[in-house]
């Protein structure tokens, strides 16, 4: 791993910023060196401030993007609780990622199947990866540490040979969901957690600087070559006593 880095921002206004400059630098990385940039997305408060914050560049080209999920639920898109589909009225219907560009799960399949189409698709987009290697994640947490569909003492923290897995008993609703791997997670070129809020306190503390961290799904997020940087505001980062970085308004990562 290139050395983690845990940004703390006074709130979501300070963070948002440094956010979509995190992505739209590595786009600009990752298309100057192969062509194309892969970004993975997840869900909850992220949709809206990553749509937000993308949509006020002053110039934004998605032509080069390959959207992906590092996890879908399992509903139609039209339903309100479809990431895909929070995606698509808040961004890709506002921008220029060429359909093609967008991987998404088909919902009408069971979750078995749907599964093993989304790992098709990713294979199709990293023909050469055994584990796709994503150029960004954007990852969030949840306050009992899950992240992705990846939730704790689930028995698919343990896979090492799907890149993505079917979830049928995910403890927060809907219970059927995809979800990306850890190998893939781990295979990322960058990986960047946001999280906000003070209900992510205790289990912030606990990922980063607790003994037991490993417990919880988060904290085995450790990219294997890649950068992991963790983007917290001040309500979330209240119990952490490791160094963190503060940066200065205009900073960039
Ligand atoms: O699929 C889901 O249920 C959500 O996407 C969920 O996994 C979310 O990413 C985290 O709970 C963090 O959410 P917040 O960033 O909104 O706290």
């Amino acid at each position: 791993m290139a050395g983690r880095r845990v940004v703390v921002f006074p709130s979501s206004t300070e963070l948002g910023p440094v956010l979509v400059h995190l992505v739209t630098s590595r786009a600009e990385k990752a298309i100057a060196s192969h062509g194309r940039f892969t970004l993975g997305l997840s869900g909850g408060s992220l949709v809206s401030m990553l749509s937000k914050e993308l949509l006020a560049l002053p110039e934004l080209d998605c032509s080069k993007w390959v959207v992906g999920f590092c996890d879908e639920r399992l509903v139609s898109f039209d339903d309100p609780e479809s990431t895909y589909g929070l995606y698509k009225s808040q961004l890709f219907s506002k921008v220029n990622i060429p359909d093609s560009g967008i991987l998404t799960i088909d919902p009408s399949l069971p979750v078995n199947e749907c599964a093993e189409d989304y790992s098709r698709k990713l294979k199709e987009t990293f023909p050469d990866d055994d584990f796709p290697a994503f150029d960004l994640l954007l990852l969030g947490m949840g306050p009992d540490g899950h992240t992705c569909s990846l939730f704790p003492d689930h028995p698919l923290l343990e896979e090492t040979k799907k890149t993505v897995a079917p979830i049928s008993d995910s403890p927060k609703p809907p219970p059927q969901r995809v979800t990306m791997t850890l190998p893939v997670v781990n295979s990322a070129r960058c990986v960047a957690f946001v999280s906000t809020g003070g209900s992510k306190a205790t289990v912030l503390k606990e990922v980063l600087e607790g003994r037991e961290g490993s417990a919880f799904p988060a904290a085995r997020v450790v990219p294997t070559r890649g950068e992991l940087f963790w983007l917290v505001d001040d309500p979330a980062a209240a119990s952490l006593t490791i160094q963190v970085e503060r940066p200065s308004s205009g900073a960039r990562l």
